[in-house]
């Protein structure tokens, strides 16, 4: 027999509620039915608790203790709960792990409820749709993304911050999908239920491989709706097409959209209505940085995983955490269009002034303290704002009056903004009359109105404050009355107001006197005059604490018709910090600003590595020697030589971070950048083994290559660094001609090739848009010294034995290698091996070539069009054919 508190098949299954259990847990179970894949959080009295399965897995996941609430149904209940005040902490933890918790609280009155008071639940946090300030990262976005799987091998995706208010819409292909996911890096993703195996499979093989850090939630098939999504995405934005935002014909993104709508309002409790636009990307809009580019280039993670030093940490100077949000889309979503990336350079440049004295100083100095403007108004349009979160944004609002001032005024990209800097000003006088100058936490502590605000809640509050003249007078009477010199008026939560006699007086009391309660040394009675007063005090206090509530709410209401401002003001807010942080960095690291060329070309003068130079300033290692790169249309492939620890990664990198930089409308480390047009930046660098996934070094490094060989274009930037190393010489040194061979010939894309193999050297001799440079490096005696500096020209040997000397290596070990060496080489120059590696291949042997009688037979196969029974036929006429 199954056991009993397995309730959840049952109870998720509908089943009517089953009388043998107590009221309560009937309540909890009939709840809890309609949350069987989520944490219940059920509030009793000053805790949160977790019942039966749910106990076991937080007790285990929270470390907290599980204990047992008595019996139900004739089974002891498993039970383990968290203090109420401490539920934040315990939920981050929950969050962290992936976890889902739905919240449960009394809303009916103990005081007028037969059995069990009545309990709902009001929001369920999940790790994409979070909306806690004490819950959310302050420089990451929380990405709920909804995927569809459509016919044909093509998916819809539709993601979305909660906080944010934007919805991204897009389609892909099946072999698009892996780098989409990348790409958006969602905090958790749903996807129908009814998805078929091989995505679900892809799914998790993507959750262990690490390109998709998330929980995966199956959602119902029905959610997935075209119709219902398109019909719902122009319900929040209260339009009547998708035309505006060029959304209209993206029947699988509206699908996804349906589920990703539904899925965030079923967590929040209430509809989004601070979705103010839909975007779409498209495939072909954006730079391709696919995943192994990311963290190559340590974009916003190292290769060890720490978030600095990387790009994004060396430009992440912005004021809020809304900026250096921003500051991340931009980085990690450049586009091909210049369009963006050229207002954003005009708008530096404006804010930069002529000598660096421009206005970015006093607008970073103004938006210091600004408090999250975005995160706070979508708090405002779901109800969960609290009041210290409305006086921040009241101060904010108040600023940003002042901000507006400092703006270049000509500039059209800071006029844009400056348009939108204009804080509604009912809003600010609204938050500027309603809240306390000192608010509590909650507004259940009450003292969030502020005085003036409301004529019923001032005088309920002067009751209140004239308690004390009314107990010290009451006190003197008494004294006076009785003769008792050290009689006492006091008050304490449990027992209320009391006046206090010490023994010794005990006999003058008198006889209207009741006694309250006895202590040591003294008692304490009430008297008529006193109990009136009390009758008074505490129920003005209830009364002051329900009216301020009402007036929150009455609040929220009146702030709602603002949040459509204060969301663009959010936006131009974010827009002016980065764009002044970008000013900051420049002036500070000497950055200049790119341009855009038609044709083309990469062209740098004097660029440098933007983290490497950051890192020897900081540690006094010396100055970052500068190096200028020069491709073009007739000069597309550098094949770069030179020792170990010459500076080729780091030059190969720093030429893609100023194309990325450049490319996302930022100034960038060098004396001059030209740029045409580029649409992807691949790169195939250093060598992880990649266990998790059973990929060897050499099988990750071949399917990368592979990736990068079928994908990159004319217009790509593409880095092979070492390509060929992890098998033996003679394989790698053959991949890596044949690879070289085929980015020059057939791909043509800019292409940086870094490579130990001296014969890689011949390459340009037969290949007219290749050229040899070399990173070089001078002797002194058996030692070598690096210049970091790229010259013309292959490298005249390798200095492994050097490098490995500067290791640390023993002594006998280079002694013996570098006989070894001399054997080798003396051996290779006798013999001669004379091979031309860059000689066409042979023609494939056409007869080899041609299809088969089963390749021609499945060409005309169209599985769309047939029946089961028709597939199966298909299958033993291909298997006859096989015979
Ligand atoms: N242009 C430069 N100016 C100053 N220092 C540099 C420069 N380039 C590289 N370096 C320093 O040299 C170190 C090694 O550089 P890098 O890793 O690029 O060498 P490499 O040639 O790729 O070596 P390997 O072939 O072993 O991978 C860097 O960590 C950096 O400290």
């Amino acid at each position: 027999m199954k056991p009993r508190n397995d309730f959840s098949a049952a109870a998720a299954a509908g089943a009517a509620p089953d009388k043998t259990h107590t009221p309560m847990m009937q309540q909890y179970l009939a709840l809890k039915a309609q949350y069987p894949d989520t944490l219940l959080l059920y509030r009793m009295g000053d805790f949160y608790e977790l019942f039966y399965a749910d106990a076991e897995k937080a007790a285990r996941l929270l470390d907290i203790t599980l204990t047992q609430r008595g019996h139900s149904a004739g089974q002891p209940i498993p039970m383990a709960g968290v203090p109420f005040h401490a539920l934040d902490n315990y939920l981050a933890r929950l969050i962290r792990l992936g976890e889902s918790a739905a919240i449960c609280e009394q809303v009916g009155d103990p005081a007028s409820s037969k059995g069990p008071v009545e309990r709902k639940v009001v929001r369920v946090v999940t790790p994409g749709t979070l909306t806690d300030a004490e819950l959310l990262p302050d420089k990451a976005e929380a990405l709920l993304l909804a995927l569809h799987q459509g016919p044909r091998g093509r998916y819809g995706l539709a993601w979305a911050s909660v906080t944010q208010g934007l919805v991204h819409l897009a389609e892909c292909t099946a072999q698009g999908l892996a780098d989409w996911l990348a790409r958006i890096a969602p905090s958790e993703l749903i996807y129908s239920a009814g998805c078929s195996t091989a995505l679900e499979n892809q799914l998790q093989a993507l959750r262990h491989s690490g390109t998709l850090a998330c929980p995966l939630s199956p959602r119902p098939d029905w959610q997935f709706d075209s119709a219902l999504g398109e019909r719902k995405l122009l319900e929040v934005l209260g339009a009547a097409s998708l035309h505006a935002w060029n959304a209209q014909d993206l029947p699988l993104a509206h699908a996804a959209a349906a589920a990703l709508l539904a899925y965030a309002e079923h967590t929040q409790g209430r509809a989004l209505s601070h979705i103010h636009g839909v975007q779409v990307q498209r495939d072909d809009a954006l730079i391709d940085l696919p995943p192994a580019t990311r963290r190559n280039l340590e974009l916003v993670k190292t290769l060890r995983g720490d978030d600095a030093p990387t790009l994004f940490s060396l430009l992440d100077t912005c004021c809020t955490g809304m900026g250096s949000r921003l500051l991340k889309t931009w980085l990690l979503t450049p586009q091909r269009e210049r369009s963006a990336a050229r207002a954003r350079l005009a708008a530096i440049t404006a804010l930069r002034g002529m000598d660096g004295d421009g206005a970015w100083k006093a607008l970073r100095a103004a938006l210091q303290g600004v408090s999250d403007v975005e995160r706070i108004t979508a708090r405002i349009a779901l109800r969960q704002v609290r009041p210290r979160e409305l006086l921040a944004l009241g101060r904010t609002l108040q600023k940003t009056e002042l901000l507006a001032q400092d703006l270049p005024a000509q500039e059209p990209y800071l006029m844009q903004i400056f348009a939108a800097l204009q804080p509604p000003a009912a809003c600010v006088d609204l938050l500027a009359r309603a809240i306390a100058p000192e608010p509590a936490a909650l507004v259940r502590d009450g003292g969030v109105i502020a005085p003036g605000f409301d004529a019923e809640l001032d005088e309920l509050r002067a009751i209140q404050t004239g308690c004390d003249d009314f107990l010290l007078d009451l006190e003197g009477r008494e004294k006076a009355r009785t003769g008792i010199p050290n009689l006492r008026v006091q008050f304490n939560k449990v027992h209320g107001f009391y006046i206090e006699v010490t023994g010794s007086y005990l006999e003058r009391v008198p006889a209207d006197y009741r006694r309250r309660q006895t202590l040591k040394n003294a008692e304490r009675f009430i008297t008529p005059e006193l109990k009136a007063f009390e009758d008074k005090a505490l129920s003005a206090q209830e009364r002051a604490l329900a009216r301020e509530k009402w007036l929150y709410e009455q609040l929220l209401d009146q702030l709602q018709p603002h949040v459509p401002a204060l969301t663009r003001l959010a936006q131009a807010l974010a827009a002016l910090d980065v764009l002044c942080a970008l000013a900051e960095r420049s002036l500070t690291l000497a950055w200049c600003a790119p341009q855009f060329a038609p044709e083309p070309c990469i062209e740098i003068e004097a660029g440098r590595h933007p983290v490497v130079e950051a890192r020897l300033a900081e540690t006094s290692r010396g100055a970052f020697i500068a190096n200028h790169t020069r491709l073009n249309a007739n000069m597309r492939m550098q094949i770069i030589t030179g020792p170990n620890m010459g500076g080729k990664s780091t030059y190969m990198r720093q030429v893609a971070l100023i194309v990325l930089l450049a490319s996302m409308g930022s100034y960038v480390p060098a004396r001059a950048c030209r740029l045409g047009p580029i649409d992807a930046i691949h790169t195939r660098i250093g060598a992880a083994d990649d266990l998790a996934n059973a990929q060897s070094t050499f099988m990750l490094e071949m399917t990368e290559a592979a990736q990068i060989l079928h994908s990159a274009t004319p217009h790509s930037l593409v880095l092979m660094d070492e390509i060929g190393r992890g098998t033996s010489t003679f394989d790698g040194l053959a991949l890596a001609s044949g690879i070289a061979t085929h980015l020059h010939d057939k791909t043509r894309a800019f292409t940086l090739f870094a490579t130990h193999y001296f014969e890689l050297t011949e390459l340009p001799a037969s290949a007219r848009h290749a050229v040899n440079v070399h990173v070089s490096a001078a002797e002194s005696g058996s030692d070598i010294v690096f210049l970091h500096e790229i010259q013309p020209g292959p490298a005249s040997r390798s200095y492994g034995i050097q490098v490995a000397k500067l290791a640390g290596m023993p002594a006998a070990v280079l002694q013996h290698a570098r006989h070894t060496l001399a054997t080798l080489e003396e051996r290779a120059r006798a013999g001669q091996l004379q091979v031309d590696l860059f000689a066409p291949p042979p023609e494939p042997d056409t007869a080899l070539a041609a299809p088969s009688a089963v390749e021609e037979a499945l060409a005309t196969i169209d599985p769309d069009a047939l029946s089961p029974r028709e597939a199966l036929e298909a299958l033993y006429r291909l298997k006859r054919l096989q015979e």
